[in-house]
């Protein structure tokens, strides 16, 4: 299957975000390689999550929404839309609008997402300036609100902090804070927390999820754990080599699953109930590429 079917209209009638016959190649010294191979998909203001293997393209569909890819890279699709606006074709200036202010980001490394040399309140503000939404006067209290709101507990220490100076998950919470302050309306969280040890993980995961809920914003939730996945997701995507498998319900992932691959993705997930037994190894049919 090629195409998620379900469609969940946002408010105002257009998809939160439509995706049709997204295809991406990169030029290589050993020729053309086409890594996504014609994905479509369409969601709202929901929870979904994309998984499979490393290589199967998940970060770079998604990246290529933002304009995030390499120069390297061609990207082409029959439509790519976010609540009816055209993302295609628009130049460089036009994505990073659009990538500052409709879409966030939340990466694995969130240093890779914070400047090093610039305290996290300093970055907040800058933000808060580009923009606009809060009056001169009101951006060092909405920074510390924005702390606040992502459990940061003591949001005026922190501010005054560098990157460095802060733990793997207090940078995570600070990105986090960051994108939001643009009020997006999608968010993308990219392995956002397999950086992070197991409880963190979940506390991080938690946070999105309550923002992503009082916000009213959509979720992409690239993950491999697929256990987060079910906890967090209302709906996944599977890829495979370029494109979609299938697509289930996150809740009944392990009884939905139809595709062998997905199956086998299920049956590789390491548990606590079976420690020490060896895991199943993931079969592939050369099929599955056509
Ligand atoms: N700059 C690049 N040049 C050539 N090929 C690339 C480049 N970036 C990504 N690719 C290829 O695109 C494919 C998809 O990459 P992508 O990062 O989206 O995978 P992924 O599913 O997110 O994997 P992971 O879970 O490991 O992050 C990979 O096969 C990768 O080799």
């Amino acid at each position: 299957m090629n195409t998620v079917a379900t469609h969940t209209a946002s408010q105002g009638g257009a998809p939160l975000l439509e995706i049709d016959n997204l295809r991406i190649a990169f030029d290589t010294p050993q020729g053309r390689t086409e890594a996504v191979r014609g994905v479509s998909l369409r969601m709202g203001r929901e929870r979904l999550a994309v998984v499979g293997e490393s290589g199967s393209g998940k970060s770079i569909t998604f990246r290529s929404l933002l304009g995030l890819l390499p120069a390297s890279a061609s990207v082409s699709a029959d439509r790519m839309r976010l609540e009816g606006q055209d993302l295609l074709g628009l130049d460089a200036r036009a994505q990073r609008a659009l990538r500052g202010r409709r879409i966030g980001m939340v990466v694995q490394d969130p240093r890779q997402g914070l400047d090093p040399l610039m305290t996290i309140g300093r970055q907040l503000a800058e933000m808060l300036r580009l923009h606009g939404k809060v009056p001169r006067q009101g951006v060092r209290q909405r920074v510390r609100d924005l702390l606040a709101e992502v459990h940061i507990r003591e949001p005026d220490r922190v501010a005054d902090l560098y990157p460095h100076q802060v733990s793997g998950g207090m940078a995570q919470r600070a990105m986090l804070a960051m994108m939001l302050s643009a009020e997006p309306d999608l968010l993308i969280a990219d392995e956002a927390t397999s950086a992070l040890d197991a409880v963190v993980r979940h506390h991080m995961l938690a946070l999105i999820d309550e923002q992503v809920r009082l916000r009213g914003m959509g979720l992409i939730l690239i993950s491999h754990d697929l256990d987060l996945v079910a906890r967090y997701a209302d709906r996944v995507i599977v890829m495979y080599a370029g494109r979609v498998m299938e697509e289930l319900p996150a809740g009944g992932m392990a009884l939905a699953a139809t595709h062998p691959y997905t199956r086998g993705l299920m049956a590789c997930r390491p548990s606590l109930d079976h420690l020490g037994e060896a895991l199943p190894v993931l079969e592939r049919d050369p099929a599955w590429q056509n």
